[in-house]
């Protein structure tokens, strides 16, 4: 069976909330909702890409810290499960990983991180097989679990796995945002195409913000999202918006050699200039609306107090 069909049809079947699988580490967690309260704005930006290498997780990382840096509150979950690695990145320790969460031996909050400039990790384990291969079930407890923080932040990232995986379609399709990261390769361009695909046709997703990574200047960037664009419009009923675009940066070689970000470490560099812009450029897209959510979704029991809060 084809495997984004068969996700396709067990989302459907799980569309129904009460169907879907409780959150694990549920605490007295809708009680804002509850006693009436509207909770906080918050935006999740799924972050992919298709091919491995071109620079999910640095983007990720780099743009996380960035919209932290600018007084954002701001979350990064690590969702390449199983080969997770934004802590290596970061130089960060974890003693727990989102396996303990899905084992019900704690809650989200207790699995928060802080990195540098405020930046909060959620780890996503590394060397379990049973993450890499989690199911359906397992990525919408995921999800759902942040309809629990107490807190929820003004921005969630997610660094997704390389490839076209259940996991990566999931966490995509829960997006209020796909941030897909291209480099100037043929497999990037082409893999890129392939998600994109699966993504609309499958998930309903068409709206997709290209970065283009690793490139020598903005035409450069632009030429890129020209190629990625012009196969799309012809195929797909998709929109691809040109978002931005990071240098090809020895500094930020040298800055993951160190365990740190780019810009963190040094602010002035070219790239980390970069990630400054694209999370002003972030800043500027339109706040997700919450009401009358109809799929898995991050924060999707987050309604708007006109929709019956
Ligand atoms: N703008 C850049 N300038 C220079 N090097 C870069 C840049 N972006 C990424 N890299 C290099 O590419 C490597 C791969 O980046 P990264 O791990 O972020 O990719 P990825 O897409 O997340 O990979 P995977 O799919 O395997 O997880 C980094 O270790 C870094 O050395």
């Amino acid at each position: 069976m084809d495997q984004a069909w068969g996700l396709k049809n067990m989302l459907s079947a799980m569309v129904g909330r009460q169907e879907l699988p409780p959150a694990p580490g549920h605490q007295a967690s809708s009680l804002l909702a509850a006693a009436g309260q509207p909770r906080p704005r918050c935006h999740a930006i799924t972050v992919a890409g298709g091919k491995g290498g071109v620079g999910k997780s640095t983007v990720a990382v780099n743009l996380g810290m960035s919209l932290s840096m600018a007084g954002h509150e701001v979350m990064l979950l690590d969702a390449d499960m199983g080969l997770a690695n934004v802590d290596v990145l970061l130089g960060l320790a974890p003693s727990r990983h989102i396996g303990h969460l899905l084992d019900g031996e704690c809650g989200l909050e207790d699995l928060l991180l802080t990195a540098p400039r405020g930046l909060q990790v959620i780890p996503g384990g590394s060397g379990a097989r049973r993450l890499a291969q989690l199911d359906s079930n397992g990525h919408a407890a995921i999800i759902r679990a942040f309809d629990e923080l107490t807190r929820p932040p003004q921005y969630l990232l997610v660094d997704t796995a390389a490839g076209l995986t259940d996991s990566v379609a999931m966490f995509a399709a829960a997006a209020d945002d796909v941030v897909l990261v291209v480099c100037d390769e043929p497999a990037s361009i082409t893999d890129a195409y392939a998600l994109i695909k699966v993504l609309s046709r499958d998930f309903g997703v068409r709206r997709f913000r290209m970065v283009a990574n690793m490139v020598r200047n903005e035409g450069e960037a632009r030429q890129l999202h020209h190629k990625l664009s012009r196969v799309s419009d012809r195929f797909l009923e998709v929109v691809i918006n040109f978002s931005g675009w990071v240098p090809h940066d020895e500094r930020l070689r040298q800055a993951i050699r160190r365990q740190s970000a780019v810009v963190d470490l040094w602010p002035s560099s070219r790239s980390a200039l970069a990630f400054k812009q694209l999370a002003s450029a972030v800043d500027t897209w339109a706040e997700p609306e919450r009401a009358g959510h109809d799929r898995i979704a991050f924060f999707g029991n987050r309604v708007t107090p006109a929709a019956g809060y």
